[in-house]
């Protein structure tokens, strides 16, 4: 009997869960076997010859003819297992392995799993390699028994967002994921789909990335010495981590603009007004009064959390996965753009530190 639709399933999730990038070519495949799986045989116009990476998918994509949905479905299921070793237990596919990483700290304590990043030299500027590590360390969060996940930043800043090199050090930019994707777009996915509360602890400066995100948390707790920023036009990007959506819900549509086009800067309090971050709390008690809250909180039945958080959330799932994929197509033509190509270069000659 060939692979089910739930073994296929179950080889997606493992892959998110990869310790080693198993190689550009090895991602072509997957892409193309992926394809072939959910919607058959290529049938979309071959992308322009100078983007290289869309010409790459679609050639992989289109050379399996017509091979039936379920062959490429067992297929992929069979590359994935000579990837990675099979789930002991788990019939979600999601191992629950935290990271093996010094740039991402995993501690759980007093029903509290608290994600650290923890890069502060380099003000927790997230690699690729982070991208992944943060990947499994929610993975192996939502299925611990702390009640509540936090996360947090080591050192002055909370984070500096994206880690600029991960456009320069990669061909092409940014590596593929397994489904041709940016590697972004599971990792908001994770966000969205997280089960616990999720709780941001903003201990300085958040940019990019780290800020679009926090639409995406269930309260957000803000040192008064946090700034707020996203910088993407500066940049030549584009929102991500669902802002587009999240930020005009929260904030309106005029604040949200002058953030996400204008790159305005804001700080904690500000953040606070727009309804971005929950609390603001001096610098100087920050740490002790966020975690005692949090002890707190965490001490109530985590079923009726979680199940409080699926209530409140579930309806606008859906959504959420439709702006992050959209956001993503978008954002994987803005990084191969002059403009993003242009202001990461001055950023490492320095001429353009925000
Ligand atoms: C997977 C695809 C995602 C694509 C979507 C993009 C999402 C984003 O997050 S966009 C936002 C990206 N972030 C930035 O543009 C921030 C860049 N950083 C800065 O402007 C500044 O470093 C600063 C304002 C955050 C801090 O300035 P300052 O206090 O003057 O400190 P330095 O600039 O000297 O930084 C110390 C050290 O850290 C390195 N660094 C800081 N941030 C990043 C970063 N985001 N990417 C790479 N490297 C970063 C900086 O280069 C310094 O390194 P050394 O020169 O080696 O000491």
């Amino acid at each position: 009997m060939g692979a089910s639709q739930k073994d296929f399933e179950n080889a997606v999730n493992r892959l998110k869960l990869l310790k080693e990038d198993p190689g550009n070519d090895t991602k072509i495949k997957l892409y193309a076997l992926y394809k072939q799986a959910t919607e058959g045989p290529c049938n979309v116009p071959r992308p322009p010859v100078l983007d290289f990476v869309s010409k790459a998918k679609w050639d992989a994509w289109n050379a399996l003819g017509s091979l039936p949905k379920e062959t490429a479905r067992q297929n992929y299921v069979d590359l994935v297992s000579s990837l990675s070793p099979s789930p002991k237990s788990s019939s979600s596919g999601a191992i629950g392995n935290p990271p093996k990483s010094e740039s991402v700290l995993m501690t759980s304590r007093d029903g509290i799993t608290t994600i650290t990043l923890n890069r502060p030299a380099k003000k927790n500027a997230i690699t690729l390699q982070m991208y992944e590590d943060i990947l499994l360390a929610m993975n192996a969060a939502s299925q611990d028994d702390s009640t509540i996940t936090v996360f947090t930043g080591n050192g002055e800043y909370y984070s500096s967002g994206n880690d600029l090199a991960n456009f320069t050090d990669n061909p092409g930019g940014l590596k593929l994921s397994e489904d041709g994707n940016l590697p972004l777009r599971k990792f908001v996915d994770t966000f969205i789909d997280f089960p616990k509360p999720l709780v941001a602890v903003v201990n300085g400066p958040a940019v990019g990335i780290t800020v679009t995100l926090l639409g995406l948390f269930d309260a957000v707790y803000a040192s008064d010495r946090a700034t707020f920023h996203t910088p993407f036009s500066s940049l030549g990007l584009s929102p991500e981590g669902c802002s587009s959506y999240t930020f005009p819900k929260i904030m309106g549509p005029s604040k949200a603009v002058e953030m996400l086009i204008f790159g305005k800067k804001i700080t904690a309090r500000e953040a606070c007004a727009r309804g971005l971050v929950t609390e603001v709390f001096p610098d100087g008690t920050f740490q002790e009064e966020v975690w005692a809250r949090l002890k707190a909180y965490a001490k109530n039945p985590p079923n009726a959390m979680r199940i409080a958080k699926q209530v409140i959330r579930s309806s606008e799932k859906e959504k959420l996965h439709a702006v992050n994929a959209e956001e993503c197509r978008i954002l994987e033509e803005r990084v191969l753009s002059e403009e993003c190509i242009n202001a990461v270069l001055n950023f490492f000659s320095r001429k353009a530190r925000l």
